[in-house]
């Protein structure tokens, strides 16, 4: 499969360069980043601390588009909205995994599905994934006398907030409890907060140093308190999964997936 990797200077642009060339069944068939970057001209294997791999990067999506089977896109909503009516036009397999999405984002990615595979995920590990079927599950079995708080921590570089990972756990939460998540989502306290109210989930952040990924979902109960963790200690692991999710779409038909499906959970 061939695959283009957008925002290729980026955290993860160079770890999915690097992921594209040690898997099997796929082949780095470009690299894009913005208008002026400084990576424009350069050798995509060489950004990526790798050999050459005679990719140039560019800042020319759409004659690389064209040549690709897929793209895998880990950038800003901005762009990601924009890169989803390319791949949607050149009928490719779109890999999100930007978060911070607006509403009207999410809108446009539904859009464009109705002619590109995506697959879309706050976390494309397959560690979060199963987190988040347990947090489901722990959800759907205890009453609303145990307390649900997510708490996320990421490097100082991360702009978006909560974690598009913590907003996953909190969806998986809800559903396992039978409520929507806007409807009882707290993820600002400050000051005379008042006491907690029944049902809410809250949602904490923390931002400091080069932290990959931690997050907790903690439920707690009148005298016991369930914490379920998972700590990301290396990004290759979301890059493998993004890899591992343009293959499995390859074949699909035109649609809106998620790692659940990538995945079989
Ligand atoms: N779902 C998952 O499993 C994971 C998701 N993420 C998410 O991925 C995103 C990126 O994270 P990270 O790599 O740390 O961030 P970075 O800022 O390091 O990388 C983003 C890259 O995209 C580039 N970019 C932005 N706009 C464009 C554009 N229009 N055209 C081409 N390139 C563009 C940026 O360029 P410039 O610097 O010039 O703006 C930058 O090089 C975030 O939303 C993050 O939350 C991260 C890890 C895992
Ligand atoms: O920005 C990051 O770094 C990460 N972003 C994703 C998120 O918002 O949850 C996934 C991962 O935690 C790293």
């Amino acid at each position: 499969m061939r695959l283009v990797v957008v925002g290729a200077d980026g955290r993860m642009g160079r770890m999915l360069i690097r992921a594209v060339a040690e898997a099997e069944g796929c082949t780095l068939a470009g690299a894009i980043e913005r208008p002026g970057s400084a990576a424009i001209g350069q050798d995509a294997g060489t950004l990526a601390g790798l050999p050459p791999l005679g990719v140039p990067v560019t800042d020319d999506p759409l004659p690389v588009f064209a040549a690709a089977e897929g793209v895998l896109d880990f950038t800003a909503p901005a762009a990601t909205t924009h890169f989803a009516e390319l791949a949607a036009q050149a009928r490719i397999v779109h890999v999100v995994g930007t978060t911070g999405l607006s509403e009207d984002d999410l809108a446009k990615l539904a859009a464009a599905a109705h002619h590109a595979r995506i697959v879309r995920s706050g976390n494309m590990s397959l560690g979060v994934n199963l987190v988040a079927g347990l947090v489901r599950k722990v959800a759907a079995a205890l009453g609303e006398e145990f307390d649900i708080e997510i708490v996320e921590m990421h490097h100082r570089m991360k702009v978006d907030a909560p974690s598009g990972t913590a907003l996953l756990l909190g969806e998986a939460a809800a559903e396992g409890r039978g409520v929507s998540l806007p409807d009882v989502r707290v993820s600002t306290r400050d000051g005379h907060t008042g006491a907690r109210r029944p049902g809410d989930i809250g949602f904490a952040t923390l931002r400091g140093g080069t932290v990959v990924g931690d997050h907790s979902v903690t439920f707690a109960g009148p005298g016991e308190r369930i914490t379920v963790s998972h700590h990301a200690e290396d990004r290759a692991i979301f890059a493998r999964g993004a890899v591992k999710a343009a293959l499995w779409a390859f074949p699909k038909r035109p649609g809106l997936y998620g790692m659940t499906d990538v995945l079989g959970l």
